[in-house]
């Protein structure tokens, strides 16, 4: 046997490795021959007869169909060996890796089944791979990019991340359902079979573009409000390619809007896409125009490697397999909420620290042109001029109505912040036409490039004032904020800026988002980012009139699975 030991320090003694899919509705089994990278799928679908995916029924389907395509790679794997002229009485493979979650219950157990019989058949080690990691992955195997940003379009899922610290990070995702069920639920109030994403691309095609609510809250994003929206504008009579369009011009524009937010955030210049809405050529599009727009590199994995399939859990576990990363029968439980930031990344220790963000404006070095995720800022004196260029992805009509209402309520909410004490810009001209502010120019610098206990505790301060007044910030992370000496008097001042993406609401839902925002940003940007988070909050608490209720809410949003 080859295969490298349990909790070794693998030496590359992995030559071949077979992997299980089966996490909703693909029953999927692959080979990887690692010397050659080739990867060899076998896969067999559910297809529901009406309505959408019934837990119950895609495992009868996994119990029928796993066996099978797994019986088949194992032969793939064989005649493998034979032509390597291994001997065959060797086992033909070095592990088995099978997706451990999330996903349906009922039918990771029955993948989990699998894949403990056929490692004991062979005496190899078992490999329990998370699916949306997998998704990521392999984008990055196929494309050789080093600190790439991940988006994850998929059916149960929709995120963004980027390795950092020895864990893939969540930066942005979905506050409600996936993007490709989301897709599929539309679908179904029209009576369409289930995918559902297919023939929305398809539909799309023919029709005219609506508006439809587009959410996008710092790097999360929210589609229910759409969703409804969209069913809507069916019931009310509109064509329903044209309902299929505005969907595809609106959720597809918030993802590509969320990954150049990473990119802008992180640094990184290398975007890869990952999952099963991947397939679609309009989101393709949007991310393609996005990244040479920007300089950056973006790579789509082929088809067969987007929707669920048992090659990524095959790549994937051969790299675990390989850092030793193996499990014992005895701790293979599958995982049906397993979140992509609790995996070790085993297989990328030893690599060179990503780089970090780039650097922010400086009074002293800095650049006097700011490309920020959404503006390009340009100093100049005492002042800077914020402007919002077209984003040439978006749909024309969405793209001035965005640029429109972001200028218009971040000069607004500015100088409302101002009034309550908040340290923000002057607002010296706006022009809602060309998307142009003119704002005072304040700070020194960027929080991220200063950050103290001090500072974010200012932020926590003032983010109390300004929902005590009524209204959230809407993405308060540490490049929108701007610290320093300031003014005359040379005071240590901490500004609030780009209230772009603000609005008015006494949720305290909204409150608390603003909070999560900050800290994500914090855990982005900074090690010690619990002690910073844990002085926001102090000064929240001390300053705020209700800190209970939002810092309750808090604690709430993260256990819905963020951190940890
Ligand atoms: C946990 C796991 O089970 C789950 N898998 C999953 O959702 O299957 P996946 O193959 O990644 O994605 C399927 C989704 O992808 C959508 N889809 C497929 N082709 C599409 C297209 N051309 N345009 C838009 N959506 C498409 C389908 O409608 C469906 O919602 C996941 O990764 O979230
Ligand atoms: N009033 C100001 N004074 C000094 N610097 C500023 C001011 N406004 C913006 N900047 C600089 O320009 C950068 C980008 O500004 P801003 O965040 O408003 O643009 P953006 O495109 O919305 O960026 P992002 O979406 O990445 O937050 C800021 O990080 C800051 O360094
Ligand atoms: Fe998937």
């Amino acid at each position: 046997m080859a295969a490298s030991p349990p909790n070794g320090d693998g030496d590359g003694a992995i030559r071949r490795v077979l992997g299980i899919e089966g996490t909703a509705w693909a029953a999927s089994a692959a080979v990887y021959e690692v010397a050659s990278d080739e990867v060899t799928i076998e896969s067999d679908p559910y297809q529901p007869d009406s309505g959408g995916i019934h837990p119950r029924e895609a495992a009868e389907h996994m119990s029928e169909a796993v066996p099978s395509v797994v019986e088949t790679a194992i032969e793939t794997a064989r005649e493998r060996a034979a032509a390597a002229g291994e001997d065959p009485n060797d086992s033909p493979i070095d592990a088995v890796a099978f997706s451990r979650g999330p996903g349906l219950g009922p039918c990771l157990r029955i993948v989990g089944t699998a894949a403990r019989a056929v490692a004991q058949r062979f005496d190899v080690p078992l490999v329990g791979v998370n699916h949306m990691v997998a998704h990521l992955e392999i984008g990055r195997h196929r494309s050789g990019f080093e600190a790439p940003v991940c988006l994850n379009a998929s059916g149960a899922n929709a995120h963004v991340l980027a390795f950092r610290n020895g864990r893939y990070r969540v930066l942005g995702e979905t506050m409600d359902t996936g993007v490709g069920n989301a897709l599929d639920k539309f679908t179904r109030h029209v009576g369409w079979s289930h995918p559902g994403g297919p023939k929305v691309e398809s539909h799309a095609l023919e029709g005219e573009y609506v508006d439809l609510p587009y959410v996008v809250k710092g790097m999360d994003f929210s589609f229910s409000g759409i969703m409804s929206a969209a069913k809507q504008e069916y019931d009310d009579g509109t064509p329903v390619e044209d309902v299929c369009r505005g969907l595809e011009e609106t959720v597809f524009a918030m993802l590509t809007e969320v990954s150049e937010r990473a990119l802008s955030l992180t640094g990184r210049d290398e975007l890869v896409l990952g999952g099963g809405v991947g397939q679609n050529e309009r989101l393709q599009g949007m991310l393609r125009e996005m990244c040479e727009q920007r300089g950056a590199d973006l790579h789509v994995p082929e088809n067969r490697f987007l929707r669920d399939n048992a090659g990524m859990i095959a790549v994937l576990g051969a790299k675990m397999a390989a850092a030793g990363d193996t499990l014992a029968v005895e701790d293979s439980a599958i995982d049906a909420d397993f979140r992509p930031d609790e995996v070790p990344v085993t297989w990328r220790a030893g690599e060179p620290v990503a780089a970090s963000a780039g650097s922010s404006a400086d009074d002293t070095d800095g650049p006097a042109e700011q490309q920020g995720a959404e503006a390009t800022v340009t100093v100049e004196g005492d002042h800077v001029v914020k402007r919002r260029h077209p984003r040439s992805y978006r749909h024309p009509a969405l793209d001035e109505r965005l640029r429109r209402e972001r200028t218009r309520i971040e000069a607004r909410l500015t100088s409302e912040a101002r009034r309550h004490g908040v340290p923000t810009p002057l607002v010296r001209d706006v022009d809602t036409e060309s998307a142009t502010i003119v704002f005072q120019r304040v700070g020194e610098r960027d929080l991220d490039d200063g950050l103290s206990a001090e500072r974010a505790a200012a932020v926590g301060r003032h983010l109390a004032a300004i929902h005590d007044a009524g209204f959230v910030h809407g993405d308060p992370t540490t490049r929108n904020v701007r610290v320093g000496a300031s003014g005359t008097d040379g005071t240590d001042r901490v500004f609030l800026i780009d209230f772009g993406l603000g609005y008015h609401t006494g949720h305290e839902e909204d409150h608390a988002m603003d909070l999560h925002v900050f800290a994500q940003s914090l855990a982005g940007t900074a090690d010690d980012h619990e002690r910073l988070q844990t002085a926001a909050e102090d000064a929240y608490r001390a300053a705020s009139e209700r800190p209970d209720a939002v810092l309750d809410r808090l604690r709430e949003i993260e256990g819905r699975g963020r951190y940890q």
